[in-house]
């Protein structure tokens, strides 16, 4: 007889680990990933970043406070970083049932299990992170009872771009704010990355990275292209509009995350697969410039090839764990862009300041935008 709650994990070099099922059972595959973070679950889930992984907390206790109620359609508000739960699974060592916080209604277990999202708990995660880091990130599958290991018949997420396409929104989306004017280029942006401009006092121009830009752009003040899912390679069309956007444009140009790989390849730069990535709430990073070190959300599990950036080009930010590129700046031109989060959330807000300078650069290049500072 079929147990509901019997749940194995696969992974591609044949290790098999058993488990309990606590959300939806359903055969799922896709690339498992860790996450070190010890809070945080219901921003990191709904990251649309994460799309196609499966994701593994190395925290043990998951599920602890709960899940508070699901915003209105339309609305962005925290912590909810997009409409629904992004993960293709997720794994944990020991899931909490009973939840206690002010804010919560449901359990992670009833929230996963209302999106269709398989859960598994019972899991050494710690072990399981060891062998990530040792191999690298490897695929997948999360398997039910009564499903054996097909290696076609788990449902899987397909990086095309159908699915470059579903994290953006169908069609633009403008938030009414105050004169300054961002165009936020994207390509599966999290919802803070939008509240933390409105705070600031910008309106942003929300649009899926697939429109075409040129017209939107001469309207900005400035451009910022957000985080997204999978190998920015794979967004060649955006790359060829961000290119011929910097042989021209003359405002400040930002990226984050997925913002930072696709400005480095618009420059003529190249980007690679880290073994097993960066994801957590703790990595530290250092400004070349300043010599400042902060400490940063982050979820990427490529990075910008510091020795392939063009001459008029410079790495800005590097990872003090492993000395990869963390961010790059145009030396003459006002581009520039993190591979970390200053939007955090979840995570320390120590780099938020980094949207303070993008609008206050904003704001002093919006009356005199044809001559840029700087411009050779
Ligand atoms: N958070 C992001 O934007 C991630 C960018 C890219 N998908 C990576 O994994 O490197």
């Amino acid at each position: 007889m079929i147990n509901p709650y019997r749940m194995k994990l696969v992974l591609e070099d044949g290790t098999t680990l058993a488990g309990t099922s606590f959300g939806a059972p359903r055969a799922v595959t896709g690339e498992v990933v860790f996450n070190t973070g010890m809070t945080g679950y219901v921003e990191t889930l709904t990251d649309p970043s994460y799309r196609g992984q499966i994701l593994t907390l190395t925290y043990p206790l998951v599920g602890s406070y709960g899940v508070p109620a699901p915003r209105a359609p339309g609305s962005i508000a925290a912590p909810y970083e997009a409409d629904r739960i992004q993960v293709q699974g997720l794994i944990v060592q020991s899931y909490v049932e009973r939840y206690s916080h002010h804010a919560a209604v449901r359990s992670l277990g009833a929230w996963l299990t209302s999106e269709g999202i398989p859960a598994i708990t019972g899991i050494d995660t710690r072990a399981l992170t060891r062998k990530l880091r040792e191999a690298g990130t490897m695929k997948g599958w999360l398997l039910p009872d009564g499903h054996d290991l097909d290696r076609t018949s788990a449902h899987a997420v397909d990086m095309k771009e159908e699915v470059f396409r579903a994290v953006a929104p169908a069609a633009p989306i403008l938030y009414e704010g105050g004169k300054l004017r961002v165009l936020l280029v994207d390509v599966g942006a999290k919802d803070n990355i939008v509240r933390s401009l409105l705070e600031r006092g910008a309106t942003v121009d929300r649009v899926p990275w697939h429109a075409p830009l040129a017209e939107r752009a001469a309207l900005a003040d400035g451009i910022l292209i957000s985080n997204g899912p999978g190998d920015p390679k794979d967004l060649g069309p955006l790359v060829a509009q961000i290119r011929a956007l910097l042989a021209h444009y003359t405002r400040p140009i930002f990226g984050i995350c997925m913002g930072n790989q696709i400005l480095a390849l618009a420059a003529g730069g190249d980007t690679f697969k880290l073994p097993y990535g960066h994801r957590g709430v703790n990595q530290p990073v250092q400004d070349l410039l300043t010599r400042r070190c902060y400490v940063t959300s982050q979820n990427h599990g490529y990075a910008v090839r510091n020795d392939s950036l063009p001459a008029d080009w410079e790495p800005w930010f590097v990872n003090i764990n492993d000395g990869t590129n963390e961010g790059i700046r145009s030396r003459v031109r006002p581009f520039f862009s993190v591979q970390f989060h200053p939007e955090a959330s979840p995570g320390p807000q120590d780099a938020s300041y980094l949207f303070d300078d993008f609008l206050r650069l904003c704001g002093a290049m919006s009356n005199h935008a044809d001559t840029p500072r700087g411009a050779p």
